[in-house]
């Protein structure tokens, strides 16, 4: 559950049983969150469940000083960083994820992360793609984003085999305000 910027939500995305709640850092975002305001959003997250820092094309520097004042456990890297970046994040004790668009993967595009997201070429933007724009499928676990919703998920999931999904414009009343009821029917949506 990626772009979270309230307590309400925050909660709404943790007690409907999210596995993973993210905080978007890219600069121009919607989404775009201070670290600090991030870090008492942290807070309330209980253990067990993944705190995911979100970053595009922003000085590893600077993706570890904010990742470190919001106490996340996870940096995703949407601006196709090199590899050294990951192993900067790796060596400073975060998790790792590596988003690239469908039309840009290829099976040798995701090394140096920990873990793969594949997404629409515009992240953030709702845009969905189909299983015709990635006709080599990675080889190993991959969470899946790109214009996700509550009435499409379950289809996409089963139309793609992910081992999780990542939304964000899809549980939102307006472009940067999250719904606690789209929040709940999203993960609903992906359980069996
Ligand atoms: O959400 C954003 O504003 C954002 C900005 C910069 C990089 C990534 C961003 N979000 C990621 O976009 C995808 C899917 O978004 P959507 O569901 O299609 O709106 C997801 O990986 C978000 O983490």
């Amino acid at each position: 559950m990626c772009g979270l910027r309230t307590a309400e939500t925050v909660d709404a995305a943790v007690e409907a049983g999210a596995d993973a709640v993210g905080f978007v850092f890219a600069p121009g975002s919607v989404r775009l969150i201070e670290a600090a305001d991030a870090a008492a959003l942290v807070a309330r997250v209980p253990a067990g469940v993944e705190t995911v820092g979100v970053f595009r094309g922003q000085p590893i520097d600077e993706v570890l000083r904010l990742a470190r004042e919001a106490g996340v456990g996870t940096i995703q890297l949407h601006g196709d960083e090199p590899d050294d970046h990951f192993a900067r994040a790796a060596d400073a004790g975060f998790r790792t994820i590596r988003a690239i668009s469908a039309a840009r993967f290829t099976a040798a595009g995701h090394a140096g992360a920990q873990r793969l997201l594949i997404d629409a070429t515009v992240p953030g933007s709702g845009t969905t793609f189909s299983p015709a724009d990635l006709p080599v499928p990675p080889t190993v676990d991959w969470l899946l984003a790109g214009g996700l919703r509550p009435d499409n998920v379950a289809a996409l999931i089963a139309a793609f085999g992910p081992s999780g999904v990542d939304v964000s414009s899809g549980v939102e009343a307006e472009p940067g305000v999250k719904d606690p009821a789209l929040i709940r029917a999203f993960v609903a949506a992906t359980r069996p």
